[in-house]
C-alpha cells in the first residue's frame, strides 16, 4: 500500500554561505501493508514528523521514492499532492488543528466542500460520521466548547469523512489525559478492524505503539528495526 525507498532529506539552516546541513532522513526504506497499524517511534528530533510530512507530500524529499498503491507521489507538484491527499489520506494531529470559528459539523464537512460534494450528500455523510464517533449531540458546538478527547474525535471524523484508505497520525494522543488516550486508541483500533483503515502513527509514547501491528524505530534520521507485535 505504501512503499518508501531510499528516502533522503536534508534541512539547511543558518545564513547563506554559512549554511549548516542537517541530514534528517537517511536512506529510509519501509513498507506498510493495507490494513496495518504501523507505529514510528523514536526520540524527539529523530526525524519522525519529517518522515510523515514527506509521505503526505507536504514536503519533497531530496531523493527517493514514495509509492502509494503503486503511484509515485514523491515528485508530484503541490496541486497534484493536494488532490492525491484528499483522496487517499486523512490526518490526525496532536493539537487537533480544528478551525476555531467553525462548529463541529462545519469542521468535519470541510474536506467534502474541498472535493466539491453536493450540500445534501455532505449533510448526510457528516451526520453519519458524527454518529459513528459519538458526537451527534455536539454538532453545533465550537471547538473551544469541547473537551480534548471530543476535539480529537472531531478531527478523527474530519479525517474519515472522505473515506480515505490511510490515516497519518502525528502524536494523536499527545495532548490527552491517560483515560481519554485509551478511548481514542480504542477508536483507532476499531476503525482499523471494522473498516480496514491503514494507520501510520508517529509517537514517542510506548502506550500508543502497543496498538500497532509493527513498530519502526527512528534514530538520528535512520529507520531501525521492525519489531513484530500482536494486538
Ligand atoms: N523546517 C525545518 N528546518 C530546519 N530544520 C528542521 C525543520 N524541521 C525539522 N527540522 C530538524 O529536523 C530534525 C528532525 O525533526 P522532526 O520534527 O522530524 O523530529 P521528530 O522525531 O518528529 O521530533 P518530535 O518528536 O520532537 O516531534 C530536528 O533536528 C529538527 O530540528
Amino acid at each position: 500500500m505504501i512503499e518508501v525507498q531510499s528516502l533522503n532529506h536534508t534541512f539547511k539552516i543558518g545564513k547563506k554561505g554559512k549554511e549548516k546541513k542537517i541530514e534528517v532522513l537517511k536512506n529510509i526504506d519501509f513498507h506498510i501493508n493495507q490494513g496495518e497499524i504501523i507505529a514510528i517511534v523514536g526520540k524527539s528530533g529523530s526525524g519522525k514528523s519529517t518522515l510523515l510530512q514527506v509521505v503526505a507530500g507536504f514536503m519533497k524529499p531530496d531523493t527517493g521514492s514514495v509509492k502509494v498503491n503503486n503511484t509515485e507521489i514523491a515528485k508530484f507538484n503541490e496541486k497534484q499532492s493536494a488532490a492525491f491527499r484528499l483522496d487517499h489520506f486523512g490526518f490526525i494531529f496532536q493539537n487537533f488543528q480544528l478551525l476555531p470559528n467553525q462548529n463541529v459539523f462545519e469542521n468535519v464537512e470541510l474536506p467534502l466542500k474541498l472535493k466539491g460534494v453536493q450540500p445534501s450528500i455532505r449533510k448526510h455523510n457528516v451526520e453519519k460520521i458524527l454518529e459513528k464517533v459519538g458526537l451527534s449531540h455536539v454538532a453545533d458546538h465550537y471547538p473551544n466548547e469541547l473537551s480534548g478527547g471530543q476535539q480529537q474525535r472531531v478531527s478523527i471524523a474530519r479525517a474519515l469523512i472522505t473515506n480515505p484508505p490511510i490515516i497519518l497520525a502525528d502524536e494523536p494522543t499527545g495532548s490527552l489525559d491517560s483515560q481519554t488516550e485509551i478511548e481514542i486508541l480504542d477508536l483507532i483500533k476499531h476503525l482499523n478492524k471494522s473498516a480496514n483503515i491503514t494507520f501510520m502513527i508517529i509517537t514517542h509514547d510506548e502506550e500508543v505503539a502497543q496498538i500497532a501491528h509493527r513498530k519502526l524505530r527512528m534514530h538520528d534520521g535512520l529507520l531501525l528495526g521492525d519489531v513484530k507485535h500482536v494486538i
